[in-house]
């Protein structure tokens, strides 16, 4: 097992910038007029990069839902309890979930990760074990996961994906369940932006003002408690969780095999802050969503130059923003690939100047 203080995280292949011109004129000979379809434009072009071909196909895509449990959870900084967790896996599991409702509109399996809930699960074929400890440590009173735990849940989270690449996946949807699991994201995002506490806690769940303002307050007691973080694995530990932990892990494996990752809400933007921390080119591969409901995620991403696809608002979780913007990824994919050029179509270019009558 590989010690967090010298955890490496995979090497990551740049982007493929020396077929930006083929791209670029692959895009304009669309029949369309030039930059028309907007972003869907800079998204196909992205995916070309990523994957190092003018021809960029997705396959295989999955929604991964890592859930874990946090040992503050029982504290006040959540307005539900813990056993939400893995009530809402088998719910998961049962298909009833948001989740499963925006995956089966848009194609997408649903895999459940158990990273770390606090209770065991019983097996189902959607459910992949790789639980690390029975929720984490109360970080009000000491870290929330050992070094080797972190190790442990980054190695895990990128034996996800080698199986799904092993299968033929080059794209994947994180998304996470875990009730506290706002407050996690919070004390990383607080300390690897180094930008103060209050601005980076949202309501998460739904807490009223008043639950807001204890949540903040309970949070500013774990910071005190953890003085200096800086530095992203100090930070899975002292604040956890498994679930951010492994998301991160599985979010650096997707990109050193050059595929595409569909950043969720805060919480999976947590994960993408410790991810880009440990490896930058992380984000050359991340593509954002949404921009969730929940207040701070706007400043974490664009504190990681992201720019997200939808703002509806959202604040579920799950992966429910990604699976959302799926079918924008898959429309840039597609429009390369489909869409007539002038040539083929036999469609008049741009000649830049109104006909004259
Ligand atoms: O994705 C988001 O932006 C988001 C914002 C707030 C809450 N959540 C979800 O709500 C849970 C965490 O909320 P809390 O209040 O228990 O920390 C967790 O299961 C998340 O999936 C998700
Ligand atoms: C019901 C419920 C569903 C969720 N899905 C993700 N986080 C959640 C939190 C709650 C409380």
């Amino acid at each position: 097992m590989s010690h967090p203080a010298s955890w490496q995280a995979p090497a990551i292949p740049p982007l493929a910038h020396d077929l930006t011109t083929a791209l670029q004129a692959r895009i304009d000979a669309k029949t369309k007029p030039p930059g028309s379809l907007g972003r869907l434009e800079d998204l196909a072009l992205r995916l070309g990069l990523m994957q190092g071909t003018t021809r960029p196909v997705l396959t295989a895509p999955a929604v991964l839902v890592f859930a874990g449990d946090h040992g503050f959870a029982r504290d006040g900084v959540s307005p539900f309890p813990p056993e939400v967790t893995p009530q809402m896996v088998a719910n998961f599991l049962a298909g009833g979930a948001g989740i499963n409702v925006f995956a089966r509109l848009a194609g997408l399996p649903v895999k459940v990760i158990d990273a770390g809930v606090a209770v065991d699960l019983p097996p189902h074929p959607d459910l992949i074990d790789l639980k690390v400890r029975h929720g984490t440590r109360n970080a009000l009173q000491e870290t929330a996961l050992t070094p080797d735990e972190v190790a442990l849940c980054l190695d895990r989270g990128g034996q996800v994906v080698a199986d799904l690449a092993a299968r033929g996946c080059n794209a994947i949807l994180p998304g996470e369940m875990g009730i506290g699991n706002s407050s996690a994201a919070a004390l990383i995002t607080s300390a690897l932006l180094d930008i103060p506490l209050a601005d980076c806690v949202g309501i998460g769940a739904g807490h009223d003002p008043a639950g807001h303002a204890r949540k903040r307050e309970i949070l500013a007691r774990v910071q005190a408690r953890h003085p200096g973080v800086r530095d992203p694995l100090e930070a899975l530990a002292a604040f956890g969780g498994c679930e951010i932990a492994m998301m991160a892990g599985a979010m650096l494996a997707a990109a050193s095999r050059r595929m595409l990752v569909l950043v969720d809400g805060i919480i999976a933007t947590s994960a993408a802050l410790v991810a880009a921390r440990l490896a930058p080119a992380m984000l050359d591969y991340a593509v954002f969503a949404h921009v969730s409901g929940d207040g701070p995620h706007r400043l974490a991403v664009e504190a990681l130059g992201g720019r997200p696809l939808l703002d509806l608002g959202l604040r579920l979780g799950e992966g429910t923003g990604a699976a959302l913007a799926w079918p924008l990824v898959r429309a840039a994919a597609g429009f390369l690939e489909e869409m007539a050029t002038f040539e083929a179509a036999g469609v008049s270019e741009r000649t830049g100047v109104a006909p004259q009558p």
